[in-house]
């Protein structure tokens, strides 16, 4: 496994640099301070995926906030989707809340679709969702972000929180598999 890790890892073509990343994430806070100011809002975490670009998001933000998690996954070590696994709830009720959905990519779309309409189920009073990364791609999605970091191309990404088989997720840029 790891040799196949070190193989994609060496081959992969950085897309995003951490230069481009870091000043993405400065940008969505200063969006996002704007507009999420008296909101009292409690930030969701969409894990694993999702931690680095919250973790790098969060101290950025200046206004009074909550943060906790859930755990919604579709991939599964694979390079596409499949049925979504509920794997994770989070504890701090959502009622009345105005919510902020934290993941790392948008690409169909399924993910974030059912973790705001889990969101809303739950009470939430506003949903407002911020991805680090968006892809482009032809077809049409079921749902679209508040907040968008970087667009990019329809590749398998992965570094900044995105896995390759579970592995690379601490990469420093945004890299394409080769
Ligand atoms: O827009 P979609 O096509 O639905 O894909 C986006 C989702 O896929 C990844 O999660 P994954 O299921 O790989 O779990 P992970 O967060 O543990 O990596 C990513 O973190 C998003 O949550
Ligand atoms: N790691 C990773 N997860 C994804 N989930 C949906 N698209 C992607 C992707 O390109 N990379």
């Amino acid at each position: 496994m790891l040799t196949e890790i070190k193989t994609v890892q060496t081959q992969a073509n950085l897309l995003h640099s951490q230069q481009e990343v870091e000043a993405a994430i400065t940008k969505l806070a200063e969006q996002i301070n704007q507009a999420l100011a008296d909101k009292n809002p409690l930030l969701l975490c969409v894990i694993n995926g999702g931690i680095v670009f919250a973790g790098q998001l969060l101290t950025r933000l200046t206004m009074p906030l909550n943060l906790d998690s859930i755990q919604a996954t579709r991939y599964r070590n694979q390079t596409s989707g499949g049925q979504i696994e509920w794997l994770l709830t989070p504890k701090t009720p959502l009622l009345n809340r105005t919510v902020l959905i934290l993941d790392d990519v948008l690409d169909e779309g399924v993910t974030l679709a059912a973790v705001q309409a889990y969101c809303r189920e739950q009470g939430a009073c506003e949903v407002y969702s911020a991805v680090l990364i968006e892809k482009l791609l032809p077809e049409p999605k079921p749902t679209s972000a508040d907040f968008i970091g970087i667009v990019t191309e329809n590749r398998y990404l992965f570094g900044y929180g995105m896995d390759y088989k579970s592995y690379l997720r601490n990469a420093n840029g945004i890299y394409a598999c080769s």
